[in-house]
């Protein structure tokens, strides 16, 4: 039989090669830092692909890849490997979360320490035969405000380390749970901008996502308390470089520290090279032996796994269930996932608990890989790319929010039943789902506890009106005048004459005017847009 190679395409420690290479079952080259046509050249032998952050896993690498079934990713961010197209071609993207976070930790505190005592620039100037005493005063960190931008692992652990160097520590995630935030004795505030000018320091610990993209940008900068100083370890393209660049020249920015950088590595010409108030470290974050042994072993063993046993750890892009149980709860794969993304569009960012519930016939399905579906559609945006079904409890877990399920063995309406219901505090926000026909259509049949009817799919149309007569020829006109059509429409009231919740299936997403013509209505008190 023929023995699976595995090509390791960015430096990992030898413990990892080793482990990799150990009996002989896998054939393991090394060979780092080749441009993407040399890797397209010789991927077609590898059946696995082994990278850190460097190489970029194209789409065309990927296309050449006829033989590869797993790339590992010894560390985190998965931002270089082209995810979806690894998914349309079947290949499993690992990572290895956790095992770099305290080496990240220590490295962003270290900035931190750096950049509050000019120690990089106070030791070139000794090294430039200067004794400068007076213009390397700095500023401690004890009884001064840390707000940290982001509080999944690495936060959390800057957090300890800043409350025991005596700062007041302040957290923006939207997606942290309050009782995860307490036990973490951090103060939450609900929005970045509240944060920003109460804060001397400003560490960024959040994924790149369209959400966090210039999160740190020219108006956030001028709202940050004046003389701020800001550590940036995550990702490049958290914080607008120009506009920092604009803040330190200023002042507004006292001072600055990155690892990470939009264009790594950054051009010739990059212009916050010339400032004296900036530290760069070359994504040295993770660059310790210990991470490095943690990642490296880690990503081989389960790379290991994958090919020599089928079992699937850490996987980035692949549903936890074999492929004949899949086949079995595929539609309630995609209906969990929509309801998900539903709730995760009605509900507070910061929610507390999500119980899905399984009613009439779907009692019988194996419903953990439904669970998780549900789960990473509501997740998705607090996640981004690298969360999906089999990692999402222990991102739940991280940001505090309790998952349960439920078998119910009430009497339903349908006969088959999935529910989703969401609490932040009081404050709840549920789903109902079930097939119709002989297709197996998926539908929504519940919202908060109402009778609706729509397709999980596009563009849905949420409308709360008062129950009189013409309001549906109303809707209709202004819909009609701006061209977007009405697929379908379900009408719930809680009387004659009443309230009434109106949902309608569109077939484009009417502009923001639309909205705003349909809410300058008298009879029409909401109006969202839900995209499925
Ligand atoms: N410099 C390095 O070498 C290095 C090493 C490891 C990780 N990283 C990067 O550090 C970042 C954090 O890693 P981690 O392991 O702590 O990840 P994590 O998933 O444990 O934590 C990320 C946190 O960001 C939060 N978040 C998501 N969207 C947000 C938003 N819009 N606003 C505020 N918070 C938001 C999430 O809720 C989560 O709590 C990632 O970008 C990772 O790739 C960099
Ligand atoms: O996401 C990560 O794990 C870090 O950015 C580390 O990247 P590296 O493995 O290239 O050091």
């Amino acid at each position: 039989m023929e023995i699976p190679k595995v090509l390791v395409a960015d430096p990992v420690s030898q413990r990892g090669v080793d482990e990799l290479a150990a009996g002989g079952a896998l054939e393991v080259v090394v060979k780092t830092g080749l441009p993407e046509a040399e890797i397209i050249k010789i991927i077609p032998e590898f059946s696995a692909l082994v990278v850190r952050s460097q190489t970029k896993v194209t789409a065309n690498v990927l296309e050449a890849a006829s033989k590869l079934k797993v790339i590992g990713r010894a560390g985190v961010g998965v931002d270089n490997v082209n995810v979806d197209a690894a998914t349309k071609r079947g290949v499993i993207v690992m990572n290895t979360p956790g095992g770099n976070t305290i080496s990240t930790a220590e490295h962003a505190f270290s900035l931190l320490v750096s950049i509050a005592r000019s120690i990089p620039q106070a030791d070139a100037s000794v090294k430039a035969g200067k004794w400068d005493r007076k213009k390397y005063e700095g500023v401690e960190l004890y009884n001064k405000s840390l707000g940290i931008l982001g509080m999944g692992r690495i936060g959390s652990e800057i957090a300890r380390r800043a409350i025991a160097f005596g700062m007041r520590v302040f957290a923006y995630d939207p997606y942290l749970s309050s009782s995860k935030a307490r036990s973490l004795q951090v103060e939450l505030v609900e929005n970045v901008d509240d944060l920003l000018p109460h804060c001397d320091f400003i560490t960024m610990h959040m994924p790149l996502t369209d959400e966090t993209h210039h999160i740190l940008d020219e108006r956030r900068l001028g709202l940050c308390r004046k003389g701020v100083r800001i550590v940036n370890c995550a990702r490049g393209g958290l914080i607008d470089e120009a506009a920092l660049g604009v803040a330190l020249q200023s002042g507004q920015v006292a001072a600055a520290a990155l690892d990470v950088f939009e264009v790594e590595p950054p051009p010739a010409d990059f212009a916050l090279r010339s400032l004296p108030n900036i530290v760069f470290t070359p994504h040295l974050g993770a660059s310790t032996a210990e991470a490095q042994e943690n990642v490296g072993i880690e990503i081989a063993q389960a790379i290991r796994a994958a090919l020599l046993e089928g079992e699937i750890r850490n996987a980035v892009n692949m549903p936890s269930i074999d492929a004949k149980t899949a086949a079995v709860v595929k539609p309630f794969l995609t209906l969990a996932d929509k309801l998900g993304r539903f709730a995760a569009q009605l509900a507070p960012k910061r929610n507390d608990r999500i119980v899905i519930t399984y009613g009439g016939k779907a009692v019988e399905l194996p419903t953990e890989g439904v669970t998780r579906a549900a789960l990473t559609g509501f997740l998705k945006t607090a996640g981004g790319e690298e969360v999906n079904s089999v990692n999402v409890r222990t991102m739940a877990s991280t940001l505090g929010l309790l998952v349960e399920e439920v078998k119910s063995t009430e009497q339903t309406d349908f006969n088959e039943w999935l529910h989703v219901a969401v609490w932040s505090g009081d404050s709840k926000v549920s789903l109902g789902g079930t097939f119709f026909g002989a297709k197996n259509e998926p539908r929504i049949v519940r919202l908060n506890g109402r009778s609706i009817e729509a397709e999980p799919e596009g563009v849905i149309l949420l409308l709360e009106n008062n129950d009189v007569p013409g309001i549906v020829g109303k809707v209709g006109t202004i819909l009609g005048k701006h061209k977007v059509n009405i697929a379908s429409m379900s009408l719930s009231r809680d009387e004659a004459g009443g309230q009434a919740l109106t949902v309608l299936n569109l077939d484009s997403a009417p502009a923001s005017e639309v909205i705003q013509e349909l809410l300058s209505h008298p009879e029409i008190s909401a109006a969202r847009i839900i995209q499925l």
